[in-house]
Formats: C-alpha cells, structure tokens, sequence
C-alpha cells in the first residue's frame, strides 16, 4: 500500500481488519520493520485518540515519531495556487510538504472540513495537496470527508463483538448544537458497504449523506423504526450534505437512551469520541451498552496496520 488516503489505496479491506486483529495480539513482533524510520504527525484540528494511537502504533513498530500542530508549533500555511500571500499564512503547503517529507518517510495529516465551501472540501485539498508535494506515502487521520483509520477500527470492533454472522448495524444521526463534518459517517458507509452486514441508516430529512458514500444502503426516516434488531447501533451527529453546514434541527428525540436501545436485538452502541453526554447519547447507554473505549483501544490496531502495510513498501 502506498497511501492511506482513502479506502480506493485498500486492496482488501478484510485482510487489513485481519491484520489488525493479529497486530493487537502480537503488538511488537516487527519492531524491525519501522527501525530508522521516521513518521510525521501533522494536526490542522484537535484529537486524543488519533494523536495517541498513532504515536503507540508507530513506536510498536519501531518507527521514530515527530508531531506537529499546524498553526501553533508552525506557520499556517497556504493551500491556493497562485494567490499573493499578503494575509496571515506565511507558507505555502509546497514547501511545508516537501520539507515535512525530507525529514520523514511517512506523512500522517489530520485536516478537517471547513463546513463553508462543499466543493473545495469534497475535493480534499490538504490530503491532494500533501499528495503532491509530499514525496512519501501519507496518511488520513481525519479529512474534509474521511476518517478510514476509525473505520477501520470500527469494522475491527464489529468483528470481534458480533455474535452472528451477518449482523443488522444502524448509522444513526445524533443531535448536536454545533456543526460537524460528514467525515466520519461517510467513512463508516463506504466501509460497511464492503461487508456483507445489514446496513441501515437513519437521520431527519435533509441529513442525507452524499451518494457517493451512503450508496444502496437503505434510508428510514424514522429511527425507532430503523433500530428494530439492530446488532450495533453507531451513533454520529453531522451537519446537512445538502444544506451544506447547516445545522437543520436539534431534535433532542433524537438522542440515544435506554428506551431506544430496548428496540435493538440486544445491540451495542458504537461512537468514535468525543461524545457529549446526555446530548447525543445517555449516560446509562455509555456505561452500559457500549464498546466505545472497545472501539478506541482498536484504533491502536487499526493504525498498526495501516502502518505495516506502508512500511513493507518502502
Ligand atoms: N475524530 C472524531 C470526531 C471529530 C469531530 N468531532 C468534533 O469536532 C466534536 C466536537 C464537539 O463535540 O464539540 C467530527 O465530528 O468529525
Ligand atoms: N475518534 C477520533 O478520531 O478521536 P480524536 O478526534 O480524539 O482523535
């Protein structure tokens, strides 16, 4: 694997969920693969997990790790061509990518959507930018419209929680006062339509997802109706594709309880975190029906294998 850009660099999404559980029981049986070699964790926007598990998984695999907050440790940086830079950004992405990329043989990058112009984060400026000029394999720890290492170890989770063979998963939109990116629910759509589960996603109108990530799964409108026999219920809040940022509703109905969970086949409630409590989801089903810390605790895994896949082609 060259890139971990998005799940079109995965030549086989069940070897790499594969790969991830035989990582978590075998954490450091390659320390001589990333031996010298040095990763590059570059954040545009806040993280716990993504920065922790990707620093622990590169240090299982003996890499050497630098971490950057863009903005704050560096200068902000200019991602148009052609623009005279008389504003607040003092460097361009082509030097800053190509100077990262002299220093390290892996570069990860975390840049969210701006939630202000559809197409502009649609066409994933910063990862196509660190593409570029990068001169190494990079890695998406959050894009404009892609999470893949928390899909990944979202699927790792399902794997190892599921008690049939072809669960009934849920995406199931989740109130939220702010507006939040489409990331990490488009991630979780283009991953589970890989498999062969039961997926169904529930959210109000206007919520829907762009086509190109939320593909034939079915969309039911009413999510009591959706979380009939769910085997994991995946909670997310997003703001609207279509109205593009908008926040359209904050149905507190919408949020997650003991009552909805009641509904499911003895379900799971799944969440990539940070989750605000008792706004999107209950206290009683985060202590007691959930994987969450499960699902984090993989994304150690689930960077592991990224990781492997890239250092074996170097
Ligand atoms: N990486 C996991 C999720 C990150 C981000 N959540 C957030 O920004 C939550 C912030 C808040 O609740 O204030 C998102 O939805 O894409
Ligand atoms: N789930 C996730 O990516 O968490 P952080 O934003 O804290 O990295």
């Amino acid at each position: 694997m060259r890139n971990f850009i998005s799940l079109k660099d995965v030549e086989n999404v069940q070897e790499l969920v594969n790969e991830g559980i035989r990582q978590k029981k075998a954490p450091f049986a390659e320390q001589a693969l990333g031996k010298n070699k040095t990763i590059g964790l570059i954040f545009f926007n806040q993280s716990l997990r993504t920065r922790l598990s990707t620093q622990k998984a590169a240090e299982n695999l003996g890499m050497n790790v630098m971490i950057m907050n863009v903005g704050q440790d560096s200068w902000q940086l200019e991602m148009e061509d052609g623009v005279i830079m008389n504003g607040d950004k003092a460097e361009h992405v082509k030097e800053a990518a190509a100077v990262i990329g002299s220093y390290c043989n892996i570069i990860a990058v975390r840049a969210f959507a701006g939630l202000q112009d559809r197409a502009a984060d649609y066409r994933e400026i910063v990862m196509e930018k660190f593409r570029q000029y990068a001169g190494v394999p990079i890695v998406n720890l959050e894009s404009a419209t892609r999470h893949p290492c928390q899909s990944l170890a979202d699927l790792i989770t399902i794997e190892e929680c599921k008690k049939v063979e072809r669960p009934k998963v849920v995406l199931t939109w989740l109130p939220h006062f702010k507006p939040l990116p489409q990331a990490v629910a488009n991630s979780f759509c283009e991953w589970v339509n890989q498999t062969d589960y039961e997926f169904v996603i529930t959210h109000p109108q206007g919520y829907e997802l762009a086509p190109e990530f939320a593909g034939n799964a079915p969309i039911i409108y009413d999510q009591n109706e959706a979380l009939k026999g769910a085997d994991f219920v995946y909670g997310k809040n997003w703001s609207s594709y279509t109205s593009y940022g908008q926040v359209l509703t904050q149905d507190p109905s919408w949020m997650i309880t003991q009552e909805k969970m009641a509904l499911t086949n003895n379900g799971l409630f799944m969440h990539c975190l940070p989750v605000r409590r008792n706004l999107k989801v209950t206290d009683w089903v985060l202590d007691n029906q959930s994987v969450v810390i499960q699902q984090a605790a993989n994304r150690q895994w689930s960077a592991q294998a990224v990781l492997k896949h890239i250092l074996k082609e170097l």
